[in-house]
């Protein structure tokens, strides 16, 4: 194993610290704080213009944090050297491929540039996805454009994938051909992955942490068995008053049936379970949620 390699395993991937962005005068990101390790597998959710891409773009350093900073393998990210951005891989939200140029002219390129070009994997990817290697980028379909966006990222093996809405695009064979080939690229422990979707169903098959962004801050940072094991549905027998119900921790959400109810909790933890038995409520169970539905009802948007 190289130093370089050695360093990456142990040390902070990237790390930001009360970040700050506006733009046109306005508050885009507040305040954020975070950092990524190796093995992380971060995904990014939230509404939309909550800033998702804006985050992404200043962690990577392509525009100018307003207060704070943040650093990429401890190099600032406005400042990375070209070392640090041969480690990178991203795909932007937007489509940035050069229209008049083919698959194969592109390879040909980005082989020179980056020295641990994998040529197996795209050899393996380009008909595993579908993809023409001769025809012009600029005559492929959006989905065709991402797949083809998603294989360059990929293809020097980087040590930081970030991607923004990568299947947006994507019907649901070529998604699930993209999540086992991040899965594949996720098993190397050195590798860390950001990415944001609106599809939290895929999301959940994938991730070991997750960040909430609402309203440019960051209202979640948490791994994901933590969120399963911190936000859950308790069902009752009883009857709950509205002032025990004001009372009550973290409560999302509450219905109530004829014999009893429901409430969504956050913050759970067993012993919580003492202080429902202690309002009079019996047979309480306790079950898990979705990571859709945890995310639907942290944001309020889920109704009765
Ligand atoms: N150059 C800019 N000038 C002013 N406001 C901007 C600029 N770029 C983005 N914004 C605003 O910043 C907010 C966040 O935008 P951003 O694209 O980061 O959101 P997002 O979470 O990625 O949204 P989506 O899910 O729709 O892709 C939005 O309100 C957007 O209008």
């Amino acid at each position: 194993m190289s130093a370089d390699q050695e360093k990456s395993m142990t040390g902070t991937t990237l790390q930001a610290s009360q970040l700050q962005r506006m733009l046109s005068g306005q508050t885009i990101l507040q305040d954020i704080s975070l950092t990524v390790a190796p093995g992380d597998v971060v995904g990014l959710l939230g509404k939309n213009g909550s800033g998702k891409t804006t985050l992404l773009e200043t962690l990577l350093g392509f525009g100018f944090a307003s207060f704070g900073n943040c650093s990429v393998w401890g190099e600032e990210s406005t400042k990375m050297s070209s070392d640090c951005k041969q480690r990178i891989g991203y795909v932007p939200q937007r489509d940035e491929l050069p229209g008049e140029m083919t698959a194969k002219q592109l390879f040909h390129l980005y082989r020179q540039l980056r020295p641990r070009w994998d040529g197996d994997m795209v050899e393996r990817l380009m008909p595993a996805w579908e993809l023409s290697e001769t025809k012009r980028i600029r005559r492929m379909s959006e989905g065709q454009k991402q797949k083809l966006a998603i294989v360059l990222a990929l293809a020097h093996q980087p040590e930081l994938l970030v991607l923004d809405e990568p299947v947006a695009s994507l019907d649901p064979i070529a998604r699930r051909q993209f999540f086992q080939q991040l899965m594949d690229y996720a098993c190397s422990d050195n590798r860390a992955i950001i990415f944001s979707s609106h599809i939290v169903s895929d999301m959940e098959r994938i991730v070991n942490r997750i960040w909430c962004l609402q309203g440019g801050q960051l209202s979640c940072d948490r791994t994901l068995d933590d969120l399963y094991e911190s936000v859950v549905r308790v069902s009752y027998k009883g009857e709950l008053a509205q002032a025990q119900k004001v009372a009550i921790e973290g409560l999302l959400h509450s219905e109530e049936d004829r014999v009893g109810g429901q409430l969504i909790l956050n913050n759970w933890s067993q012993g919580r379970l003492i202080a429902l038995q202690n309002c009079g409520l019996e047979n309480i169970t306790v079950s898990g949620l979705s990571l859709e539905e945890i995310f639907l009802y942290l944001h309020g948007a889920k109704h009765e």
